[in-house]
């Protein structure tokens, strides 16, 4: 723990030597002030947030929303093109391997980097970052078997088929970099590729985008989860990510007000005119609360995938339903515009898909300007679609090995089991559960008797334990979805057969 806090120390000072800074002044201003011993302290401060992303940024003084906050110039972040013009070996063997992507190349590069140790000029940077991540290719078969839902398992498979290929792609690379046999290993390409999914943002001259020191200690907060600043005004515009150019929030100039590109606004960018990542305070903060930053729009299943965490409360959430095939040729929408929203209520193109099916088909033609403009065709199509969507919505949570109920007994078990000094024979408490409980014990060879004590000892069953858990939250929050959503149309027909 001293240590931790004494490479953290290191590390602030490290980026102040860099340029790095939270000073509220403009560029010029800052640069007279005296030196700084860390590059925090004037806006923000690190602070753990055990419940919204652990280690984050706090503010050490209210902030303005649209407020400077921090600022990372162009030579304190880690690019491939940085690291090749600090290594020639690495820009020789990288140049002779042009098939690979932008982002293969950046995380071979990061695990050269990682291999020099302590002579890195990285090392302050590299020891800040987490160990360990848990990204949908970092879980293995149980775990993603645990998702439930076929999409979900699905994606998790290929994005560990993705890892293992982009592996060994990479590999002759890494050989002629003569990387040690640990960093060689798909265990370290998986946590590498972990760290560029999970903490590069954009930058305008490499897809891969860059690691940017400090600025990385931003959580994320959805956007249009906390639209409201203090001002109660609701911050305009959809996302920005650490890996998407859509811009967020920051005093809106009257051009960009009649831009409609104005909806990109966002609270982190590279900023070409002043050379530095600028971070703006999205709201209003209050001294101490963390202050937290888009990374984009994403599913719960998009942050598992790329961030490896979900959002109790995500606005963006959505879930799919399978439409006979049919369906989807009657429309010309995208099959991911086809969902259910978070709070139940299906998407504007599944409605109108679903409306345009329930009418025969010899009045399709005439009717089809009606339901493009999203109204209702008649009173019974709004009934027949209603109650086709509720009963895909009761098909599909009656095909899962798990109810809803259930899998809130399972997550309470194991937020039991985390705390581990509660042993318990997980067979006999979750009798419900047989298979899935066999296949945890049997995935992390705990089988028979109590397992208080053998998490203690083991690692890997412990980050089992917890991927094991973001899965059965996952799969809880889609099923509520869908029951959600059979509540939304029960009532719609209700209302129907009211009048
Ligand atoms: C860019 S880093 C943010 C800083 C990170 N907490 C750290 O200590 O380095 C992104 C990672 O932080 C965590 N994270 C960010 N926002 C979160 C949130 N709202 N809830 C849970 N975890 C979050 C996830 O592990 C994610 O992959």
């Amino acid at each position: 723990m001293e240590e931790e806090h004494a490479n953290l120390e290191n590390f602030l000072e490290w980026t102040a030597e860099l340029g790095i800074s939270d000073s509220p002044y403009s560029f010029t201003q800052s640069e007279s002030l005296t030196r700084r011993s860390s590059s925090l302290g004037l806006s923000l401060c690190v602070s753990d947030f055990p419940e919204a992303g652990g280690r984050g940024l706090a503010a050490v003084r209210d902030l303005q929303k649209g407020e400077l906050i921090l600022r990372v110039p162009k030579s304190a972040l880690m690019t491939t093109q940085r690291l090749m013009m600090e290594d020639q070996k690495l820009s020789v063997a990288v140049q002779k391997r042009p098939s690979l992507s932008s982002t293969q190349t950046l995380t071979a590069a990061l695990l050269n980097e990682v291999g020099k140790g302590k002579i890195s000029w990285w090392n302050p940077y590299i020891m800040q970052l987490p160990r360990s991540y848990d990204t949908l290719a970092s879980f293995g078969q149980f775990e993603a078997q645990s998702l439930q839902v076929d999409d979900a398992i699905w994606l998790a498979e290929k994005a560990l088929g993705k890892a293992e290929l982009e592996w060994k792609e990479a590999t002759p690379l890494m050989s002629e970099l003569k990387l040690k046999p640990q960093l060689l290993t798909l265990k370290a390409w998986r946590w590498a590729s972990a760290t560029i999914s999970s903490r590069t943002m954009h930058i305008p001259w490499d897809v891969a985008g860059c690691l940017c020191p400090v600025g990385d200690f931003f959580n994320y907060a959805a956007p249009g989860e906390e639209p409201y600043g203090s001002d109660g005004s609701r911050a305009q515009g959809i996302a920005s990510s650490l890996q998407d150019s859509s811009w967020y929030t920051r005093e809106i100039s009257d051009d960009e007000k009649f831009d409609p590109n104005s909806l990109r606004l966002m609270d982190g960018k590279y900023e070409e005119h002043v050379g530095a990542y600028c971070f703006y305070a999205r709201r209003n903060y209050r001294k101490g609360e963390q202050v937290l930053l888009s990374y984009g729009t994403y599913t719960n299943l998009e942050l598992l995938e790329h961030y490896g965490f979900l959002l109790n409360e995500n606005p963006n959430d959505k879930a799919f339903v399978a439409l006979e095939p049919g369906m989807y040729s009657l429309c010309s929408w995208p099959k991911d515009s086809l969902y259910i929203h978070k709070d139940g209520m299906p998407s504007f193109a599944l409605l109108l898909a679903v409306r345009l099916w329930a009418t025969p088909p010899n009045h399709r033609k005439s009717i089809g300007h009606l339901v493009y403009s999203g109204t209702q065709v008649s009173a019974e199509n709004e009934v027949i679609v209603m109650k086709w969507i509720a009963k895909e919505c009761d098909v599909l949570l009656k095909s899962f090995p798990t109810s809803v109920e259930q899998d809130m007994l399972l997550l309470s078990t194991i937020d039991k089991l985390q705390d581990l000094h509660t042993p318990m024979n997980l067979e006999k408490e979750l009798p419900a559960f047989r298979g899935e409980v066999c296949a945890f014990l049997s995935s992390n060879e705990l089988q028979g008797g109590r397992i208080g004590a053998k998490l203690l000892v083991s690692k890997k069953a412990r980050k089992s334990l917890y991927r094991w858990k973001l899965a059965v939250q996952w799969r809880l929050k889609y099923k509520k979805i869908l029951l959600d959503c059979i509540s939304q149309c029960s009532e719609i027909i209700n209302n129907i057969s009211s009048y």
